[in-house]
């Protein structure tokens, strides 16, 4: 649904530091020079032995083979990068899916095994192609601290528990240095496990920290429980597509434990990492269940044709595409989406339709300055080309236990999911009031004004109106106090990053309060990388 969001993954807006260039200082010069001889105990930089971290539980399937066995879309031959998946996104902290089934309570492990692989004083942990330059990024949904989506956000618990208190205080620690312990995680990923490395795409630099942001975010709301259960098992499914497998997780652990110990060295003890490993043993193992659940009813990704692309506007396109295997979805969700020109770079689009009889689904694009992936839909993609869709996210879906009416906010292209919203509410036979105000920069921008016309004009209980915001003069929110009053409505927001951000204070103000705000997580929509 956004340009760029994600998952597990968080995206980082400083430029790539992976440890080759100059910029990384001495960050990643071991202090202890490690041998590299297979089988041998493996150490930190600093010498210490890295925490081993054992998930229990299922192992989810190898991913590398499509369902359907159908071949996977060729790269582009300029594309330097290898094909596979992995990322994200979006990543995020993903939103709640709605998904049924039972999950298997996460097991803790108390004790450390024995560690693992040797740091080899490797030369380039990646090497430095150029980096795709970064999608739009919102505020970010989703994770720099990554924050558990709309409504479900809640607050953190009031008393911390002796784990989230030590985890807490490495984070005090890092947050400063966060770009050096980013790299150096990565940096000792790649190293000690170069077969990790083709999960993740060639060029990191806009999405290379999601995977550690997500986890450091979980770790910081461990002690939120529901909250945080949701969003690691929206990421344990999610990741199902870059070919992420249980035994995967220890090796992440131990990184995270190593680049930790060495940033947070001043307030770091056996206490603390004590702490960290049952902390991360519990994310991962709510992840891997959920991988595991997941895989038993639902593909890792989804292949799909494009069979129409409607250029709308030079740089907006409704694409539609026509998935391999039913993909079955709720309105107001997103899903992540790969072309076949950027493997492993997913980004996140949202459905523009309510789930269909003929099963198409349509997505709004627009393709943004540096945006690899949305600059390849909008400009280069035709009917018949092939792209691949990850499992669909988010929570911003119409409740129809209620009768309220719906105050729906869409800026730009945010106005994809509020017509999946509108399509819902009319299939469902109700006649709740729903009241769109779809925003655009000008005129020009609105580039579904007829299809929200026709909408408004065959259901009479919605009410379009379109706020032109002629140089910032009248803004989205702005419009919205104008009319009301809407204390009796549901609000759903769908736009830039600001705009959600406005939106929310400006309708918390007028006395809507937070649990019926609706919205994707604004650093998902930040991370701009899936
Ligand atoms: N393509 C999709 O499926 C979806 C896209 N999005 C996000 O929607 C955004 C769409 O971008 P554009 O079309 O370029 O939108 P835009 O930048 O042209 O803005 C659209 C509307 O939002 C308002 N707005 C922008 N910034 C604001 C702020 N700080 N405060 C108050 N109002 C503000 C503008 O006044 C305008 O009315 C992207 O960030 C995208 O990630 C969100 C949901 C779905």
């Amino acid at each position: 649904m956004l340009e760029a969001r994600h998952t597990m993954d968080a995206p980082t807006t400083t430029s790539a530091d992976n440890g080759t260039s100059g910029g990384g200082g001495d960050w990643f010069t071991p202090r202890t020079k490690p041998t590299a001889t297979p089988g041998n105990e493996p150490g930190t930089p600093d010498g210490r032995r890295p925490a081993v971290i054992r998930p229990v539980g299922r192992q989810t399937a190898d991913p590398g083979t499509p369902a359907d066995g159908t071949t996977a879309p060729p790269a582009s031959p300029t594309d330097s990068a290898s094909t596979g998946a992995r990322d994200q996104e979006r990543e995020s902290p993903d939103d709640a899916i709605p998904v049924p089934g039972p999950i298997a309570a996460p097991s803790v492990p108390s004790s450390a095994g024995p560690a693992p692989t040797t740091l080899t004083p490797a030369p380039a942990p990646f090497s430095s192609t150029t980096a795709p330059p970064a999608e739009p990024r919102v505020p970010p949904q989703r994770p720099a601290p990554v924050s558990p989506p709309g409504p479900a956000a809640a607050a953190p618990a009031t008393e911390a528990s002796p784990d989230a208190v030590l985890v807490r205080r490495a984070m005090a620690e890092v947050t400063p240095v966060a770009d050096k312990v980013t790299s150096y995680f990565y940096a000792l990923l790649f190293v000690r496990h170069p077969d990790l490395r083709s999960l993740f795409p060639a060029a990191m630099d806009t999405q290379r920290d999601r995977l550690l942001r997500a986890l450091l975010t979980a770790a910081e709301h461990i002690d939120n429980t529901d909250v945080l259960v949701d969003y690691l098992q929206n990421l344990g499914r999610g990741h199902r597509k870059y070919g992420t497998r249980a035994e995967h997780y220890p090796a992440v652990g131990e990184c995270l434990i190593g680049a930790l110990s060495k940033y947070a060295a001043g307030v770091w003890d056996e206490e603390m990492e004590a702490a960290w490993i049952r902390t991360y043993t519990t994310i991962s193992q709510i992840m891997i269940d959920a991988a595991a659940a997941d895989e038993l009813r639902a593909p890792p990704w989804w292949y799909a044709e494009i069979v129409t692309h409607d250029l709308r506007t030079p740089d907006v396109a409704v694409v539609t595409v026509r998935p391999d295997q039913p993909y079955p979805f709720l309105a107001g969700q997103y899903t992540s989406l790969e072309t076949p020109w950027w493997p492993r770079i997913w980004r996140h689009y949202s459905f523009a339709s309510a789930p269909r009889s003929d099963g198409l689904l349509s997505f709004h694009v627009k393709a943004v300055p540096a945006g690899w992936v949305s600059n390849a839909l909008v400009h280069r993609a035709r009917p018949g080309d092939i792209v691949r869709l990850g499992p669909p996210a988010g929570s911003m879906t119409v409740d129809h236990t209620t009768d309220s009416g719906l105050l729906c906010l869409g800026g730009g292209t945010g106005i994809a999911p509020i017509k999946a919203l509108i399509e819902d509410v009319a299939e469902h036979g109700e006649r709740r009031t729903v009241e769109v105000f779809y925003g655009a920069r000008t005129d020009h921008d609105l580039y579904d004004i007829d299809t929200m016309l026709r909408l408004q004009q065959s259901h009479p209980w919605l009410s379009v109106r379109a706020i032109i915001d002629q140089q910032a003069h009248q803004q989205l929110p702005d419009a919205v106090r104008a009319y009301g009053p809407w204390n009796e409505y549901d609000a759903y927001l769908s736009g830039p990053p600001g705009m959600i951000r406005s939106g929310v204070d400006a309708l918390r103000d007028i006395g809507i309060p937070s649990e019926r705000i609706r919205h994707d997580s604004v650093e998902e929509l930040v991370a701009a990388g899936s």
